[in-house]
């Protein structure tokens, strides 16, 4: 699939050292998994959770989904050993947390050589401040907003409207279009049986630009497909604004109007991004 229109709706966390969940992964409808070594994994499970991963990749049966390893930072007593164990295990990208600086990814790329995609959790002050160029770096193809982590060193409130976070959350977002082809991905949402506030979260995140949302638990996984999908009608009018415009320009004009709405090369653009979008997600549901 082609990585500038695959979907990355839906991003689903998996612990490395969970059987049942990496078993689960292999038929939930999800864009996405990262398979976590970090956060999600006990300090004495973390030998083991890297075997078990590993074996789980060699395995396969993820289908489409795009499969990327978290690994701890370097900077702890297990990110190197990750590396290790996990480089050649056959993901499509390895997720580095707590990165503050482009040299942190270069750290990362001198180990994983020229070929392998990195993703960057964009989770401290300094990295948001950082982050054009770290969405720069030659190897990086997706940032991931690490919300829990950023509001923890902001010192700052949850709020539902996420207020506090906006700067973080746009400068990301603005850092991975500046790079042009790097993956936006929104942080979780941690209540997770709370349907209706994750869907007001992923519609905020949806709003904002970003490609898609990370997820902690299956019951997710729906409601965020959705709200990160082109809707009917916006796929309707794309077609439709493609037409009117072609239309126009055969009879030598540069704007058509649809709906009471002009039309000019960039909706045009913009159409067509949602029309390749649509076919993208039809093709990831056709297993
Ligand atoms: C949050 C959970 C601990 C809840 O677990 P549990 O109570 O066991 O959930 P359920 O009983 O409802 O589970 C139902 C079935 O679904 C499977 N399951 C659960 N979670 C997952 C998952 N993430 N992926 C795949 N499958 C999953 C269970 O195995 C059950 O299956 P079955 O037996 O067939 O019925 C748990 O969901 C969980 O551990 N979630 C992941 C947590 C995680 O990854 N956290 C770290 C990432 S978030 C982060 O780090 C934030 C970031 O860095 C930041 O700074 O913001
Ligand atoms: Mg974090």
């Amino acid at each position: 699939m082609d990585t500038a229109t695959r979907p990355y709706r839906s991003v689903l966390y998996i612990p490395g050292s969970k059987d049942r969940a990496l078993e689960k992964a292999r038929s939930l409808p999800c864009d996405a998994i990262i398979f976590d070594l970090e956060d999600a994994v006990a300090p004495e499970a973390k030998p083991q959770a890297r075997e078990t991963l590993a074996n789980a990749l060699k395995e396969g049966g993820y289908g489409k989904r795009s499969r990327i390893v978290r690994i701890n930072a370097l900077t702890t007593e297990w990110g190197l050993e990750d590396v290790r164990a996990l480089r050649d295990a056959g993901a499509d990208a390895i997720l580095l947390p707590k990165v503050n600086t482009p040299s942190d990814v270069d750290n990362l790329a001198d180990m994983l050589g020229p070929d392998m995609p990195i993703w960057v959790m964009m989770e401290t002050p300094v990295c948001v401040f950082n982050a054009r160029e770290i969405a720069a770096h030659a190897q990086v193809t997706g940032l991931v907003a690490g919300t829990n982590d950023l509001t923890k060193d902001l010192g700052c409130r949850t709020r539902a409207d996420r207020l506090p976070l906006m700067t973080s959350l746009q400068m990301i977002v603005m850092a991975a279009r500046a790079a042009r082809g790097v993956v936006a991905i929104d942080g979780v949402y941690n209540r997770f049986r709370d349907g209706d506030g994750l869907k007001a979260e992923c519609e905020q995140g949806r709003d904002l630009g970003f490609d898609g949302k990370t997820l902690i638990h299956p019951a997710q996984v729906e409601v965020t497909n959705t709200a990160f999908a082109p809707t009917q009608s916006e796929i309707d009018l794309a077609g439709r604004q493609i037409a009117a415009f072609e239309e126009s320009k055969a009879s030598g004009q540069g704007v058509a109007v649809v709906d009471g709405q002009i039309v000019e090369n960039l909706h045009v653009v913009a159409a067509q991004r949602i029309l390749a979008k649509a076919a993208a997600i039809a093709e990831m549901a056709a297993e």
